[in-house]
């Protein structure tokens, strides 16, 4: 098997007739379906969720991700949506499992939904079937599968487990799926290998081929390597709030040193969504059951959780406590781009302030619903920055929306009580802001005109003179 190598545009015979069936419409499952529908592919996405499969086959999307609607618009005769996966899984010749893997109290994963899927794939195929694993799962989950699918078969067939897990981000998943920077494929037959080959032939992206273990590991450690960028840039971002130096200035300049890279050098409230703090905490508890403490994950695991609650701190300091103040919340969702609101460090503010007796007022272009259903009439959802900012003592930017970086600053200073803005995403130039007339605070930045403090090891400047200098 090689390790690294390009696909191949292969005829399109082979690989138009490949009868694939996706488990899971979530935003993997339905982005992968699409993206393979787009090249040809005809597809069978099954899901348990009846409202989720009755939505789609109305022509309507489940999830908010750009893009998505009219790439499955344009490839609507290449889909199948259905709630009946024994009959899609009986004819099947690569099942993709893309179901959720949530985290549990622990910080281990539940794989329910997965080990469901395999349990009904053993039950129902009928022809040689090979599996693929999207799904984002413990080290030796595909080894275990594929111990249980030769055991547990109820026909004579022959499965080939893959792990090929999947790198999307929410927001840009159409993209990332379609120019993917590579595909990790851990196989342990070489059928597997070209099956998975033929199958991806027509996307022409690098392969990384390896063994089912390493394929697992390659997920959680890429995405836990960026749980610990974003931990290490806000640690520092703390650090020049100390120093007044600013983290703007530091990511550039630390960001152009091509072994660094400039991505995921954004200060701010901290990660959210669906993936690194799950990722991060099921490698943790991954190793700690080999008996192994993983510190560098531990200590951004750590970083992550004080950081999200910057900016209630930071308000508190200009407003003391928060009973019966107007909180305007801007952005629910963790990231631009999504509905998702799943470990969104909003949430958890919001939560708070309810507690605290603030009177919140949120908004979100694309995740109201469910910051609705969440909180109920303990919040006001506005549609749009002007109705949540009216008559607000303070405004908390959690989400870095375009609405939110193109708004007129002129606007908080009009509608406010008090234009309080701090600034979770650093999305307004401090020296702008200062001049449209805010009280600004952001993360990791001097406020305009100067250092924001100085810590006790800085030294102290006399009348031009610096005492005890270093
Ligand atoms: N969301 C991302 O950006 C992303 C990116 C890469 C990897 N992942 C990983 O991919 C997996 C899926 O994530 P997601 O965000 O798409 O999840 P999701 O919750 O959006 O979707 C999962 C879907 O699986 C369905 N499902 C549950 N049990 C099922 C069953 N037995 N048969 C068929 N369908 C079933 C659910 O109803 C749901 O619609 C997770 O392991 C996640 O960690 C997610
Ligand atoms: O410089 C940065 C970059 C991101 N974030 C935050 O980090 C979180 C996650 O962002 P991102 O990684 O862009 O979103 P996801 O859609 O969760 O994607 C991650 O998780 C997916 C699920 O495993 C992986 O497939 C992707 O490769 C991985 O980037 C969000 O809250 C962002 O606001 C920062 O605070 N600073």
């Amino acid at each position: 098997m090689s390790t690294s190598d390009y696909g191949r545009k292969r005829s399109i015979k082979v690989w138009k007739t490949m009868n694939i069936v996706i488990a899971g419409t979530g935003y993997v499952g339905l982005v992968t379906a699409a993206c393979l529908a787009d090249k040809g592919y005809s597809v069978t996405c099954v899901d348990v969720n009846a409202e989720k499969i009755r939505l789609l086959n109305d022509g309507a999307i489940p999830i908010y991700e750009p893009g998505l609607e009219p790439l499955i618009e344009r490839n609507r005769a290449r889909l199948r949506f259905a709630t009946d996966d024994k009959e899609a899984y009986r004819e099947a010749e690569v099942i993709m499992i893309a179901v959720g893997t949530p985290p549990l109290p622990d910080g281990s994963v539940r794989l329910d939904d997965v080990w469901e899927v395999l349990r009904r794939i053993a039950l129902t195929a009928e022809r040689d079937c090979l599996v693929a694993i999207k799904s984002t799962v413990p080290v030796g989950t595909g080894d275990e599968a594929a111990r249980f699918l030769a055991e547990h078969a109820r026909h004579r067939v022959r499965f080939d487990v893959v792990s090929n897990p999947e790198f999307l981000s929410q927001g840009t998943a159409v993209r990332d799926t379609l120019q993917a920077p590579r595909i990790v494929l851990g196989v342990d037959s070489d059928r597997a290998e070209r099956v998975m080959k033929e199958l991806y032939a027509p996307f022409a992206l690098p392969y990384v081929v390896t063994d089912r273990k390493s394929a697992e590991m390659i997920k959680y450690a890429a995405n836990v390597f960026l749980a610990l960028k974003i931990s290490y840039i806000n640690e520092i971002a703390n650090v020049c709030e100390l120093t007044g130096a600013d983290i703007e200035a530091v990511a550039e300049g630390i960001g152009m040193d091509p072994r660094i890279g400039r991505r995921f050098l954004r200060a701010g409230v901290g990660y959210g969504g669906s993936c690194l703090p799950k990722d991060a905490n099921a490698l943790y508890a991954l190793a700690a059951s080999y008996g192994y403490s993983l510190k560098t994950v531990w200590a951004a695991i750590d970083v992550n959780e004080k950081q999200k609650w910057k900016l209630i701190d930071k308000a508190r300091s200009h407003i003391g406590d928060f009973r019966n103040q107007t909180v305007a919340v801007l952005g629910a969702a963790f990231k631009p781009g999504t509905d998702d609101v799943r470990e969104s460090p909003a949430l958890a503010n919001i939560e708070r302030l309810i507690a605290e007796g603030a009177n919140v007022r949120v908004w979100d272009p694309a995740a109201l619903g469910h910051v609705s259903r969440r909180f109920g009439d303990a919040v006001v959802c506005c549609q749009t920055i002007e109705n949540a900012i009216r008559n607000a003592d303070v405004c908390l930017i959690f989400t870095e929306w375009p609405a939110v970086l193109q708004f007129d600053l002129g606007r908080y200073k009009a509608l406010m009580n008090t234009p309080l803005v701090v600034d979770g995403r650093n999305c307004y130039d401090v020296q702008q802001a200062a001049a449209a007339g805010l009280i600004y605070e952001s993360i990791g930045r001097p406020p305009a005109g100067g250092a924001l403090g100085v810590s006790s090891h800085a030294p102290v400047t006399t009348q031009g003179e610096t005492e005890g200098g270093r």
